[in-house]
């Protein structure tokens, strides 16, 4: 499988590994706008994996911007086909990640951003190892997590109990992650992703092959 990537946009042109940052949270922690807030910033050159789910849409919602909404068919077709690279049953929808599109961006050298669930984060990290960088987050409270579904508006009374009642089992999954934030303040945890994120692409075990030659350069000099 082709998920190791080269990326050449780091480290004043040396070539790196690229990775996969994965952003995991309880429904209504805040993971969407986190992400946006990311992807808003060129200078990260973030590329976004877009899922496709058998979800409704949400009237904020653009096809092929947030998902790719399917029916439960095609989903069946998608993944007994092995185009998922990983893929999940969450709050009673069903939600996975297109491999393909991963696939290319890794080798175009880019790095992948997900807000995938836990059973996903572990699928991919079944797969891709030490290229893949997991974060969980929390929320500052259990009844702030329900004012900011409740302030969203976006889904119903029944489906924001259903996401509630999901919450405490997914947040029991922190321990497997790599990072733990608490998005008390978005501004905060968005810094803090940002921070999170430049140590990863600084990591030696992604420097090579690009270190490799530098280092060469660097000791031949007189
Ligand atoms: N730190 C914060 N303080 C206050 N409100 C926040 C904060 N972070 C996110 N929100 C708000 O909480 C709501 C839920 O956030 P968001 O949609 O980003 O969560 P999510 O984790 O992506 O949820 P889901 O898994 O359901 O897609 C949004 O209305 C968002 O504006
Ligand atoms: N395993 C996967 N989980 C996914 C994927 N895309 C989204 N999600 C997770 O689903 C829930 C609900 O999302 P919502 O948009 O309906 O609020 C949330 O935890 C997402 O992270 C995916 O491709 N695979």
């Amino acid at each position: 499988m082709a998920l190791a990537a080269h990326n050449d946009t780091d480290g004043g042109g040396l070539k790196r590994r690229g990775l996969m940052l994965i952003l995991s949270s309880p429904s209504g922690a805040g993971k969407t706008s986190l992400t946006r807030m990311l992807l808003q910033r060129p200078e990260l050159d973030l590329t976004l994996s877009i899922s496709v789910t058998t979800r409704p849409r949400r009237s904020s919602e653009v096809e092929g911007i947030h998902y790719e909404f399917i029916t439960h068919k095609r989903f069946e077709q998608l993944r007994d086909e092995g185009e998922l690279l990983e893929w999940a049953e969450v709050h009673g929808n069903c939600y996975g990640t297109p491999r393909e599109p991963v696939e290319r961006a890794l080798a175009q050298g880019r790095d992948v951003l997900f807000d995938i669930d836990y059973q996903g984060t572990q699928q991919v990290k079944a797969k891709a190892g030490e290229d893949v960088v997991t974060i969980f987050i929390l929320p500052p409270s259990m009844k702030e997590l329900k004012s900011r579904l409740e302030r969203r508006a976006e889904d119903s009374g029944e489906a924001i109990a259903s996401r509630l009642a999901n919450a405490a089992n997914e947040i029991r999954r922190w321990r497997l992650y790599d990072y733990v934030l608490i998005n008390d303040d978005l501004q905060k945890t968005f810094r803090e992703l940002v921070a999170i994120l430049t140590a990863e692409r600084s990591r030696a075990v992604r420097q090579t092959p690009g270190i490799e030659a530098f280092v060469e350069t660097l000791l031949s000099e007189k």
